[in-house]
């Protein structure tokens, strides 16, 4: 695969996904299945319970595959690592759902869900409402909004429906443009991804950048290649208050054992 701008490759085979999604079940059937979705599970909530109580909040996320390690975990079992994720103290789990980059599947996130009382993240590509609409009938409770993904008005439409299903929007950026972007935002749950999702460069430095131009009050949550304890120190230093990991927890044997070892 070439690495150059893996993000618009990603966007254009979405776009291509989305309406063959489209075609088998169409927008107000995709609306009217709302309705059976299970009760939602407080999202944000659970992060900030976490950091009241002066601990890092902790997305702790279920990721086969990505388009920059490739295969990352031979032996996945969604919902045997929701439960070691559970026992071993996440606030919330991230369920990569798309399956052409990164081997993942709607069923891993009803599955993962169902074997735990965590609120649940659906990690994939969000360019139309439909999808969150969709996210919220597999029974995510919170949908990841790439800021770098969307225009403004898409953005905003996707925010706004999601807050009217009940569901936290995790609001993703990456540099200063699409921080100012997300910050004239209503609301929403705000993540500074360390990966450029264009080249795949990963730079810790990129959330204690951006941290300056954020006000104090707001929560941040970094996103991506954290790896040990110092990394957790250094972020919770500049103030960080919650995490977004995937990789490091999902190469150890027991995921929610490398948790623990990284945040308690
Ligand atoms: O991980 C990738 O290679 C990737 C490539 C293109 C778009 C998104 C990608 N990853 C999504 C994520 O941001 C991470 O899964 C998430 O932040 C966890 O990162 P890590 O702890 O480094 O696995």
């Amino acid at each position: 695969m070439p690495r150059s701008d893996i993000l618009r490759t990603i966007l254009a085979r979405k776009a291509e996904e989305l309406a063959e999604r489209r075609a088998a079940v169409p927008l107000d059937a995709m609306r009217a299945r709302t309705a059976d979705a299970p009760p939602v599970r407080p999202f944000a909530a659970a992060l900030e319970a976490r950091i009241a109580d002066g601990r890092a909040g902790v997305i702790a996320e279920i990721k086969r595959a990505s388009p920059s390690k490739g295969l990352i975990r031979e032996h996945f079992d969604p919902p045997a690592i929701a439960r070691s994720y559970a026992a071993g103290g996440a606030s919330c789990l991230s369920v990569l759902t798309d399956r052409d980059f990164f081997q993942g599947d709607d069923a891993y996130l009803m599955a993962a869900r169902e074997a735990c009382g965590l609120p649940v993240l659906r990690k994939d590509f969000v360019i139309d409402v439909y999808q969150v609409y969709e996210a919220r009938v597999l029974g995510a409770d919170c949908i990841l909004l790439i800021v770098a993904a969307l225009d403004d008005v898409v953005l905003a439409e996707c925010l706004e429906l999601a807050q009217k299903l009940g569901m936290d929007a995790l609001i993703e950026v990456h540099d200063a443009d699409e921080l100012r972007r997300a910050l004239a935002l209503p609301g929403g749950l705000l993540g500074i991804n360390n990966r450029n999702l264009r080249t795949f460069e990963t730079r810790l430095e990129n959330t204690l950048d951006l941290l300056e131009s954020i006000p104090s009050a707001r929560r941040v949550i970094t996103e991506s290649g954290i790896r040990s304890r110092e990394d957790v120190a250094r972020m919770r230093a500049a103030g960080v208050h919650a995490f977004l990991v995937g990789e490091t927890f999902m190469r150890a044997d027991d995921p929610g054992t490398q948790l623990a070892a990284l945040f308690d």
